[in-house]
């Protein structure tokens, strides 16, 4: 097997692997995602949606006392996955559970307890069957296997398990003495695990405080007994990562994500530029001023941002073209902008209106509505390559708390598509309105999202699929009311 790491290693080290990541990563003149020839094996395979792979599954195998963020971690893992088109899914042994013991008290968890520890085994052999059953289909390359995964004897029957059917092992620990860290992770999940339904809250802590002490009787840490085995150990939100016989592409790919991955709780805000010239008219691209309602939008924003935010540090970012740099201009912020935010490329397109590009190329105009993600304008850019160009975008988002970002449609569509885990032939449809700040926080089982709209008219630059091109850019009537604050849950798929 073609090794993407130096030979077996322990390191603490985020730079090897950053730089390793530089020398190992190609695209395709498509803007797909593929592995360097050298290292591309006769039996490499491309999953369908046009990223070349090894030919390589791996179980992701998280490891961790409760309230560690495991599940947090294994959630983001699998959408950051599927967002590269890389096709992962998360089997949390805990609904494997829930099917015979869907409301346990902390007993249940004590190892002397036997028929727990029997209905706790039989629930990891249910997930580790459907897994494996999951594998058999050529495209699903990623488990990760949700459980705390705390004793070497439960670890080592997963490797066995894994090596006989042919699977990699990539154990992933999250080890974290942090009180408060923890303290927010018990609240969060006495909240949302659905194990404490409908229950007192402050049982519901009291009794997962005691779930957590009859896992720390025997819970032993990933260490040089298990130097056989491929791992990354998360020590402390990710102040020291220890990495071990990282042997191929894919995990190396998927360990670079977890060191830059933090578990504090955070938000981001997401809003477009205000209202541009450019939107006025119905036209696409350029580097338009904003209009005179755009300038409002840009005034009020402070305060939209103000009530959503309080009093939290925040960094903006924006894309380098004038319309989101005058929005942000009052933001009492740290300001950050980035090439990589500017809006999709049009192309030859650029600076005509949607009517314009129907008349003058309309077998793009149709191609593009067919599918809109891969549709790459001539001379300019497709959703999936603004995916690819984003990536550093995700990391760096992933690495920082607080964030900001103004910037386009086309780009906001495709941020707020990671984070909520929307299908590739839905997220370049999705309506996003101008003037409308977006809230997003990720919980431990599903992103929240909560949008704020200013008192300020705007256009709508949404065109449903199929639409005639002269329905885009008409007076948006949304625009029209109070301010008013929607909130709303949406659940991450898994
Ligand atoms: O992919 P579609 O739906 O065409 O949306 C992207 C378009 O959105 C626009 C507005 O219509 O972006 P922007 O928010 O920067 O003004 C165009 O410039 C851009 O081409």
């Amino acid at each position: 097997m073609p090794s993407a790491m130096p030979p077996p290693n322990k390191a603490v080290a985020n730079t090897a692997i950053a730089d390793q990541r530089r020398t190992s990563t190609a695209w395709s003149p498509q803007g797909e995602f593929m592995l360097p020839s050298s290292r591309t094996r006769p039996n490499s395979k491309t999953n369908g949606v046009g990223v070349q792979v090894e030919d390589t599954r791996i179980c992701v195998v998280m490891v961790g006392l409760p309230a560690r963020g495991k599940s947090l971690i294994a959630q983001k893992v699998v959408r950051y996955l599927g967002w590269l088109s890389i096709t992962a899914r998360c089997f949390n042994v805990g609904s494997y559970r829930r099917n015979d013991t869907p409301h346990p008290t902390a007993d249940f968890f004590d190892t002397s307890n036997k028929e727990g520890e029997r209905l706790r085994m039989a629930a990891a052999e249910a997930a580790v069957a459907d897994m494996m059953r999951w594998f058999k289909s050529p495209n699903n390359l990623i488990a990760i296997l949700d459980a705390t995964n705390s004793t070497k004897s439960r670890r080592r029957w997963i490797k066995d398990r894994c090596d006989a059917e042919g699977v990699e092992t990539l154990f992933v620990e999250s080890k974290c003495e942090d009180e408060d860290v923890i303290m927010s992770n018990i609240r969060e999940v006495k909240l949302t695990s659905p194990d404490y339904e409908g229950q007192d809250p402050e049982q519901a802590a009291l009794d997962f405080r005691q779930r957590i002490t009859m896992y720390e009787r025997v819970y032993e840490t990933l260490d040089e007994d298990e130097s056989d085995m491929t791992y990354c150990k998360i020590i402390d939100v990710g102040s020291q990562v220890i990495i071990n016989r990282i042997q191929d592409y894919l995990q190396s790919r998927v360990v670079y994500y977890l060191m830059n991955l933090h578990i504090k709780p955070r938000s981001i805000w997401i809003s477009r530029h205000g209202e541009s010239m450019y939107n006025l008219s119905g036209q696409i691209g350029g580097d338009a001023n904003l209009s005179e309602r755009g300038q409002r939008y840009a005034q009020v924003l402070p305060d939209l941002v103000k009530q959503s935010a309080g009093d939290r540090p925040l960094t903006v970012w924006t894309s380098t073209l004038k319309r989101t740099a005058q929005t942000a201009h009052h933001l009492p912020y740290e300001k950050l902008s980035w090439k990589a935010l500017d809006e999709l490329d049009s192309g030859v397109c650029d600076g005509l209106t949607y009517a314009d590009i129907e008349q003058q190329y309309p077998h793009d105009f149709k191609a593009r509505d067919e599918d809109k993600y891969n549709y790459r304008y001539t001379g300019g850019e497709s959703y999936r390559d603004v995916v690819i160009r984003l990536e550093p975008i995700i990391m760096e988002l992933e690495r920082s708390e607080n964030i900001l970002i103004v910037t386009h449609q086309a780009v906001l569509r495709c941020i707020y598509a990671y984070f909520m885990g929307s299908a590739q032939d839905k997220s370049p449809w999705m309506e996003v309105p101008l003037h409308c700040l977006i809230k997003l926080t990720p919980r431990a089982y599903k992103t929240e999202e909560e949008r704020i709209y200013a008192d300020v008219p705007a256009v709508s630059t949404w065109r449903e699929k199929g639409s005639k091109a002269e329905h885009a850019n008409t007076p948006d009537p949304s625009r029209l009311g109070s301010p008013s604050i929607k909130a709303e849950s949406k659940e991450v798929p898994q």
